[in-house]
């Protein structure tokens, strides 16, 4: 059975930045992958590339067996996929409740009832009921990123990309918002995340894959990853990191 997702010798360019080299990738339905990786390695084009918010130089991204191509990447990213941002893009003159139903009752064409419903089901899993009529910018920035996840819970496509969702927030707001992943986590989603959080990649991938200069260069579990991993710069990474 060929994987949920197949990212196949896939190469990117910006002008004349090779950013991508011939990146294969196959993830399966469910799996978490934690994407790590100095900083420029290429993890977020990776990662924009799954849902073709940048178009491939060349090689494919594949997702249930359908190619992603100019054509039919909005229809794709509707039915299969949901991205969370470092900068949490919710819309700022939309009340928590507008930001997580538009979506389903626009491009998913359900009921008022049934978006309203849903995104309220999310907010309670997100520990923000009580603020369904509120506006984003008077949430803290950890509130906003829990109700960005709630927005992509809604949509209920069955992988979500997390695109360093921690990185803009001030520190004592990074562990209410992993702690929500971490719960989603424990679904059948299948999640791709570009994160520095260790202690998260630890707990929750199934797998970790590691970039460097624009290619792969070593996947494993994660006890494989931070004990004993076989190329040397996953070390020293590690090293620098952790110590
Ligand atoms: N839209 C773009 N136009 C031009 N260059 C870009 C663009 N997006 C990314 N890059 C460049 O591509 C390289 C890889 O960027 P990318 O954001 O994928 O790396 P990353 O591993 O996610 O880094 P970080 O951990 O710092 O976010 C970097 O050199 C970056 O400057």
């Amino acid at each position: 059975m060929p994987a949920f997702i197949q990212i196949r010798n896939l190469n990117k360019y910006f002008g004349d930045l090779h950013v991508l080299k011939d990146v294969n990738l196959e993830v399966q339905e469910g799996e978490k992958v934690v994407i790590l990786g100095p900083s420029g390695s290429g993890k977020s084009t990776l990662i924009r590339c799954v849902d073709f918010l940048e178009e491939p130089s060349s090689g494919e991204v594949v997702i249930d067996g359908t190619t992603l191509t100019r054509k039919n990447h909005l229809e794709m990213a509707r039915k299969y996929s949901s991205m969370v941002f470092q900068q949490f893009n919710l819309y700022p003159n939309m009340t928590v409740l507008g930001n997580l139903t538009i979506a389903p009752i626009k491009l998913q064409h359900k009921s008022k009832e049934e978006a309203n419903a849903n995104a309220m089901a999310a907010l309670r899993r997100v520990g923000l009921a009580q603020k369904a009529d509120e506006y984003p910018q008077n949430l803290s920035g950890g509130q906003q990123q829990r109700v960005a996840i709630a927005r992509a819970m809604c949509t209920k496509q069955p992988i979500i990309l997390f695109d360093e969702p921690t990185s803009a927030l001030d520190p004592e707001m990074v562990q209410e918002v992993l702690d929500v992943m971490v719960e989603l986590a424990h679904e059948n989603i299948t999640m791709l995340c570009v994160t520095h959080e260790m202690g998260f990649a630890r707990e929750v991938a199934d797998r970790i894959v590691f970039m460097d200069d624009g290619r792969i260069i070593e996947t494993g579990t994660p006890e494989h990853f931070f004990t004993h991993p076989d190329n040397p710069r996953v070390q020293a990474f590690l090293d620098k990191i952790i110590h």
